[in-house]
């Protein structure tokens, strides 16, 4: 049977993060991949330089005339922009009863644009983290969610990634990979309480558009075809690594440039 995966995000013409990223993991690694756009994002590998937001009435007539039709097995959210469309998803996530719902809270892209309005974190915070089976921040993202100083180390990631869960998150991954270190070392709280560490090289690489965007498909693609969360998130990880280890193969514009999300292919 084939696994139906939705992305619901903001775009990017230069292929390596938002929608185009989440479409091309999905696809790398067995899912079909289905879109729903909450922002069309003019941006490259250098940054971001306009954004035209969707109205939230309009995604949620994306989102009611597809879920009335196809059926969804899991769900990556990534950009949303603002408060009326967090609350729009929240809706459908409620309505539709999605399952496998991983948040990648995006706020900063690496550029150091703005991809969320300063006020419509609270809605992410109170509306999204409850509905969400598993959460990914990074370490900024993290602090942000918990009004807080960044983790600056393992036993800091681990509270932040507690005092999340207890926000009503599920799941937390925290994504270590703004930490220095010869490791890029991401934290996976799970519903029990357990935590797991997944530890990956460091990648000597620029190209890292994309990667936050990447990771969280590649764990909604894979978690319908492995038995839990952390054999999902371990294979994500190897995969994220390895695109990582290969993006220096592709040549893409004069900035950060994308992961190679077909690795295994080409
Ligand atoms: N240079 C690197 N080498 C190996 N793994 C990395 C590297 N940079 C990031 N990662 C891994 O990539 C994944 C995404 O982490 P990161 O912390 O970059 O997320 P992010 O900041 O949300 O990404 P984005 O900037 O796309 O929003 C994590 O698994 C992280 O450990
Ligand atoms: C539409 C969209 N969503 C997410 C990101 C974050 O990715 P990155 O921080 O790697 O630029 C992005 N740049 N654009």
């Amino acid at each position: 049977m084939s696994r139906n995966i939705l992305s619901i995000a903001g775009t990017d013409p230069s292929g390596g993060a938002g929608i185009q990223a989440d479409l091309k993991t999905f696809s790398a690694l067995g899912g079909y991949g289905m879109t729903v756009v909450t922002a069309l994002v003019a941006q490259t590998t250098t940054g971001v330089s306009e954004v035209l937001e969707v109205p939230p009435e309009f995604v949620t007539g994306q989102l009611t005339t597809l879920l009335d039709d196809v059926r969804v097995d899991a769900v990556k959210i990534g950009m949303l922009g603002s408060t009326g469309v967090v609350e729009a998803v929240a809706r459908a996530i409620d309505r539709y009863r999605l399952p496998n719902v991983v948040v990648d809270p995006v706020m900063v892209a690496k550029s150091g644009d703005r991809l969320l309005a300063p006020e419509a974190i609270e809605a992410v915070r109170s509306e999204l983290l409850p509905r969400a089976d598993l959460v990914t921040p990074n370490l900024p993202e993290a602090a942000e969610l918990l009004g807080e100083p960044p983790a600056t180390d393992l036993d800091g990631m681990r509270a932040h990634a507690d005092r999340l869960r207890k926000l009503g998150a599920r799941r937390v991954l925290l994504k270590g990979g703004h930490l220095p270190g010869p490791d890029s070392v991401d934290l996976l709280v799970s519903d029990d309480g357990g935590t797991t560490t997944f530890t990956a090289e460091r990648v000597p690489t620029e190209n890292t558009h994309g990667t936050g965007c990447t990771l969280s498909s590649a764990i909604a693609t894979l978690r319908p075809q492995r038995p839990g969360w952390p054999e999902a998130v371990r294979d994500a990880k190897s995969y994220i690594t390895e695109a990582l280890r290969r993006a220096d193969d592709l040549d893409v514009g004069h900035g950060k440039g994308p992961v190679h999300h077909f690795h295994a292919w080409w």
